[in-house]
């Protein structure tokens, strides 16, 4: 019988050690095998994404690909410059595989995604294989235990786990890698739609990356920043499977740390190095596998005995947390992403609140600007300007270098929604995902919740102050003067609140404390504040309170239709989304009449479908969390 011919798919799981899709392929000792990765549009145009976590990725890739080829020179990892959706149609004819291999994605896009090229697949009768190997137990499997449920903590994970049974040891690289067979690509190039494109602030120069196929020289190679028309990456962390092994073997080495690591008292404002173990990045990119992480720190904690950290403090509750927010994101699909048609979110009526497609329910990436002062503290926060030098500096590294600590992260998450500016959760996440280089949608995702406590997390009474929360752990400020400079010279007891800063002592610092930061910034000056915070915290407070005693959650007939506003205060009294041009309204600016009420009646119809979607959880939505 002829051998299987085999096209193994990469793309969450840029690795080759513990891999257990690439371990299927293999198994089938095919005659022929195809490393592949496509190039798809949708996440070069759609998803918003930062020069930085392109470099990782790119960096990530070539590491893999040049382990390839040191198993086998004839090979690499070949990169096909075209959506898979259009791709494999043609693939499936132009080269004969008999199989399809790739690890399973359960993100929203990737799940659609994979739906269109199985089916492709089946109809050319090709074999599809998928494993999972991104979390340490498959997130379908913990849904399916946890009674199909998204989990909301780590306690119901860990129960939905033990019904599954103990996390899967981890599987060897392989030795030996096959030839690939011959790769004609005579077939018409399906060129992607380059409209709207969420990163075209990035691109200083013109995107050629479609430009052919097999690459600009005919050889499937790996792009370059350059192909896509961006400057060169500004982070110090680099990708790749060597790295990522080789920085766990030194973590392993240190046992001390690795079987005593307590999450909360690590200091978000340690630097070079970070007080975390930073591997999140090649997680996400399946460079590292989660489960020989899992594993070889088991082993540790194991051999320390009496003295070791327990979940969910300890490293393994850390990995913990990443599959509860992978198993959330699993059963509740799109939704997940967003408040509007999630049951297991809470609405809060935040300013800046997203646009939605009428005909869908699901956010189009767009926002409502209710207020233009909560605008102008986005735009502020964004840009590391708000004049509370803790947020500024945080916001600086993680624009400069993609990567910030946990509890940074929660500092700027919690200024942004319910502990300072009362912005949708929504705009702070798009934000992260464009800037993280660790970026992953469902930890992006669940963590914001969290933060701005509509799921996962309720004590919303609980909030970071932007300066005694950075006091507590850096009390010189040497965090802020490595990242705000212009404040490098301020004494310890302004540096937190150069505001209060006498004229005499900016002299002396070298700065001047004037003006709102954005465009009117100048030379030598450093923002002003731009509120008082203690004023906004218990303005926040006490909508958040409100907001909670109301008690909507996003699937409510009363959020997805807009009465929901019958039940707060008017925007005049109190923080609450003011009035915007709605989504689904009668004022929606549509110029001819029949399509107006064409339009008006499928945006209910939209609405309500989505709504149905989400009704099965709507009983359990008022669980405790
Ligand atoms: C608002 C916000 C957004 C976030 N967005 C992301 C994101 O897009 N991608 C991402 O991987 N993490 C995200 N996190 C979680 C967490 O901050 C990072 O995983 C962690 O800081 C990464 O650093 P590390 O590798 O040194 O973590 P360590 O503390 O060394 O932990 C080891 C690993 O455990 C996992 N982990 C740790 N904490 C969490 C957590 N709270 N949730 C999920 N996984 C966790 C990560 O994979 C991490 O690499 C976010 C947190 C917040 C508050």
């Amino acid at each position: 019988m002829a051998k299987p011919r085999v096209i193994y798919w990469f793309r969450t799981d840029l690795r080759l050690h513990d891999s257990p899709a690439l371990q299927a392929a293999l198994d089938l000792e095919p005659e022929v095998l195809w490393p592949i990765f496509t190039w798809d549009p949708h996440y070069v145009y759609k998803a918003r994404g930062g020069v930085n976590r392109w470099q990782f990725l790119l960096d990530c890739q070539n590491d893999l690909s040049d382990s390839i080829t040191k198993l086998n020179k004839n090979s690499k990892l070949f990169v096909l410059r075209e959506g898979p959706q259009t791709l494999f149609p043609k693939l499936f004819k132009a080269w004969k595989p008999t199989h399809l291999v790739f690890e399973k994605d359960t993100d929203a896009y990737g799940r659609s995604r994979d739906e269109a090229v199985a089916k492709a697949a089946q109809e050319a009768g090709v074999k599809v294989i998928i494993r999972s190997g991104r979390t340490l137990w498959d997130s379908d499997g913990i849904v399916e235990k946890h009674g199909g449920k998204p989990t909301m903590s780590i306690t119901q994970l860990q129960a939905a786990g033990k019904k599954i049974g103990p996390v899967a040891k981890p599987l060897p690289a392989p030795e030996r890698f096959p030839d690939p067979g011959d790769m004609p690509v005579d077939f018409e190039q399906h060129v992607p739609d380059k409209h709207p494109d969420f990163n075209a602030g990035y691109r200083s120069e013109k995107d050629t990356g479609y430009n052919a196929i097999a690459g600009p020289n005919g050889d499937f190679a790996i792009e370059t920043l350059e192909e896509l028309g961006f400057a060169p990456a500004t982070t110090p962390h680099r990708g790749g499977e060597s790295i990522a092994l080789k920085t766990l073997d030194g973590l392993i080495k240190n046992k001390r740390y690795t079987a005593t690591f307590e999450k909360p008292k690590t200091s978000p404002a340690q630097f070079e190095p970070q007080s975390t173990t930073l591997l999140s990045p090649f997680f996400h990119f399946g460079a590292l596998s989660v489960r020989l992480f899992y594993w070889r720190v088991h082993e540790v904690v194991e051999s320390y005995g009496k003295g070791a950290s327990t979940p969910p403090a300890s490293l393994i509750g850390q990995v913990l947390f990443r599959d509860m927010y992978f198993a959330a994101q699993a059963a509740l699909g799109q939704s997940f992403a967003q408040t509007a048609t999630n049951a297991y979110c809470r609405f809060i009526p935040w300013h800046l609140p997203s646009k939605r497609d009428p005909e869908t329910g699901f956010a189009t990436g767009d926002y409502h600007i209710d207020k233009p002062k909560a605008e102008e503290w986005f735009q502020r926060w964004k840009a590391g300007v708000t004049g509370f030098p803790w947020i500024d500096a945080l916001m600086r590294q993680l624009k400069q270098e993609g990567w910030i600590h946990h509890l940074g992260r929660h500092s700027l998450a919690c200024f942004l929604t319910r502990g300072g500016c009362y912005v949708d959760w929504e705009r702070g996440a798009e934000v992260f995902e464009e800037l993280l280089i660790d970026h992953e949608p469902a930890c992006n995702i669940g963590n914001w919740q969290w933060l701005a406590c509509v799921a996962f997390f309720a004590q919303y009474y609980r909030c970071y102050s932007p300066v005694s929360f950075g006091q507590k752990w850096d009390k010189n400020g040497d965090f802020i003067r490595r990242w705000v400079p212009e404040l490098k010279k301020v004494k310890a007891k302004y540096i937190y609140e150069p505001w209060k800063m006498p004229l005499v002592d900016q002299k002396q610092a070298g700065v001047r404390v004037t003006g709102g930061g954005l465009s009117e910034r100048q030379e030598g000056s450093y923002p002003k504040p731009m509120f008082d915070f203690d004023e906004r915290r218990s303005i926040c407070l006490s909508a958040m309170k409100n907001a909670y005693a109301v008690g909507l959650h996003g699937n409510d007939e009363k959020v997805l239709d807009g009465s929901w506003r019958s039940l707060f205060p008017s925007p005049d009294e109190a923080e609450v989304m003011g009035e915007y041009e709605s989504d689904y309204g009668e004022t929606a600016d549509i110029g001819d009449e029949e399509e107006d009420q064409e339009e008006l009646n499928g945006d209910s119809a939209g609405i309500k479908r989505a709504a149905r979607k989400n009704s099965a959880d709507a009983k359990t939505k008022k669980q405790k969390t």
